[in-house]
């Protein structure tokens, strides 16, 4: 197997960085050391996913990035500004996007609410951005029902929209896939993913699922179980567009899976099939 490299960041113009960043919660007086000493440059238009164990701090990483919460030490920085405060380029979406929609808004009171608060738009202007996203995220039909109306994965596209009705240039995702069964994951990555292309967004993506990590980014990074650092941080040079089974059968494909995976084993102390039948 060929070796894809590990990215070099002395090359990479950053965009969004972190420097240091170390993450320690005090609660009731016990402390929990989640991050470790992390230190990343993410590439203008690109698509990183970060992956390791459970615990190990990639909420508060993103969070951290986001400017929703302080670093213990360290700095988060985009471009070149240090972060402390939610930056107007940057939206945030939860995993738990039932609890990030409004009930008592339609499709089209969701998606209007990001910009009445962001933005001074006129009624008319904000009526056909939210037009707009809710056709980009194909909702269109949609636009009077509430979200109790709609399947799970149809909501998580409303939240999507509501984001990205903002016109951020980056998109923060916390597992955002998470609460949909594995056809609609399916659909909502290869969406973000024709959004990512067409919208020209820097994506920062939290996800469990090595699989989607490697299917869906331009790079990879795995953090070691806490209190973390960076194990391992791959370039992925999949061929665009991607495609769910075509780009999965690639050896390429394999090999980054592989080597993200037998990272994340190791660091649990897990065997894989070929050391456990030795
Ligand atoms: N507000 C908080 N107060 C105290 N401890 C916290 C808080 N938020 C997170 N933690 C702890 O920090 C550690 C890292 O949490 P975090 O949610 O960032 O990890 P994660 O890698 O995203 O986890 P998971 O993959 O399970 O979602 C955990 O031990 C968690 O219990």
């Amino acid at each position: 197997m060929t070796r894809e490299p590990t990215v070099n960041l002395s090359t990479v113009d950053a965009f969004l960085s972190t420097e240091g960043v170390c993450k320690t919660y005090v609660s009731r007086g016990q402390e929990t050391k989640a991050i470790g000493n992390v230190s990343l440059a993410i590439e203008r238009g690109s698509f990183v996913s970060i992956v390791g164990p459970s615990g190990c701090g990639k909420s508060t990483l993103l969070q951290i990035m986001a400017g929703l919460i302080e670093p213990s030490s360290g700095k988060a920085y985009i471009e070149s500004q240090e972060v402390h405060a939610p930056p107007r380029q940057v939206v945030y979406v939860f995993q738990q996007y039932t609890r990030s929609l409004f009930p008592w808004k339609t499709v089209r009171g969701n998606v209007e609410y990001g910009l009445k608060s962001r933005e001074s738009m006129t009624a008319q202007q904000i009526a056909s951005r939210a037009n707009e996203y809710i056709e980009l995220v194909k909702l269109q039909g949609f636009e009077d029902h509430y979200p109790w109306q709609l399947s799970g994965g149809m909501q998580q596209r409303v939240a999507i929209a509501r984001a990205l009705a903002c016109k951020p240039n980056v998109l923060l995702m916390d597992e955002p896939f998470s609460a949909v069964d594995a056809l609609t994951r399916v659909g909502l990555q290869d969406l973000v993913l024709r959004l990512w292309r067409e919208l020209g967004l820097t994506i920062v993506l939290v996800t469990h699922d090595v699989e989607e990590a490697v299917y869906l980014s331009t790079r990879v990074v795995a953090l070691t179980k806490p209190p973390s650092t960076v194990g391992i941080d791959l370039e992925i040079t999949l061929p665009h567009p991607r495609q769910q089974i075509a780009t999965k059968e690639l050896p390429q494909y394999l090999e980054y899976r592989h080597r993200l995976l037998a990272q994340l084993f190791a660091d649990e102390g897990l065997a894989t099939v070929a050391e456990a039948n030795k």
